[in-house]
């Protein structure tokens, strides 16, 4: 199954509500939220009170991925403010696999994160109880950087593994997607986006739109209803 997940550090926050509207309307079911502490990034970007706000709201499934540093300190208030899916960075955690529980144990999803120059191995031990792999496709900490090509075999490997184990974790790509890179992405596995600038940049509804066309596509292709 594919979902889009809008990056609202794309957005324009003068206009938050009216643009998260038109993500809703047009059709996503996801929205991500990037959390950013300038120690594990260089850029600090939003945190809880944003989520809450939103949560509000919206029933769109709130994707939070955090690039903080010891994300375990803020877990339980991250749930509480209404994500639905948490995702830490490994190289962050020095207790993953703690952190991974205490995230399920909050009632949330539970995802992985891992830099473009962080290896698969990392994922070895917890991969069984991860819901989604996030591999970042630029390094973290702006919006608007373009996809890292060396990426696109690191996502084919980490699919091939997770079907060969029979896992269902999913594969979000997070970071230079656009209408140039969407393919290269969905042909070697992810099934989560993530598009900051290719989606709030210009018409919303439209880009949204493009995107659903690519997955519709790729459904078609594996002979699935969209
Ligand atoms: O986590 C991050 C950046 O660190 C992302 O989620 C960006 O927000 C993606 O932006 P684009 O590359 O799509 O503009
Ligand atoms: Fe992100």
């Amino acid at each position: 199954m594919y979902q889009l997940s809008p990056s609202i550090l794309g957005a324009d926050f003068y206009n938050l509500e009216k643009q998260i509207m038109q993500v809703e309307k047009a059709g996503c079911k996801w929205l991500h939220v990037d959390v950013m502490d300038g120690m594990f990034v260089p850029s600090i970007s939003m945190g809880m009170p944003v989520i809450s706000s939103v949560r509000e709201h919206t029933s769109l499934f709130l994707d939070v991925h955090l690039m903080i540093e010891k994300p375990e300190r803020y877990i339980k208030e991250f749930a509480k403010s209404g994500a639905d899916m948490i995702t830490v960075h490994t190289e962050a955690c020095t207790h993953l696999d703690r952190t991974l529980t205490l995230i399920h144990e909050c009632g949330a999803k539970a995802g992985v994160a891992l830099n473009p120059a962080t290896s698969l191995d990392t994922l070895e031990y917890v991969l069984d109880k991860v819901d989604m792999v996030l591999l970042m496709t630029v390094n973290p900490g702006f919006g608007g950087q373009r996809y890292i090509p060396s990426c696109t075999s690191k996502i084919r490997r980490l699919r091939e593994k997770i079907n060969s184990l029979g896992y269902q974790a999913d594969i979000e790509v997070d970071g230079g997607i656009n209408f140039d890179t969407i393919n290269t992405v969905l042909d070697a596995g992810a099934n989560v986006i993530v598009a900051g600038s290719a989606v709030f940049h210009g018409d919303i509804t439209d880009h949204i739109h493009k995107f659903q066309e690519q997955f519709a596509q790729y459904n078609r292709k594996a002979g699935k209803k969209s």
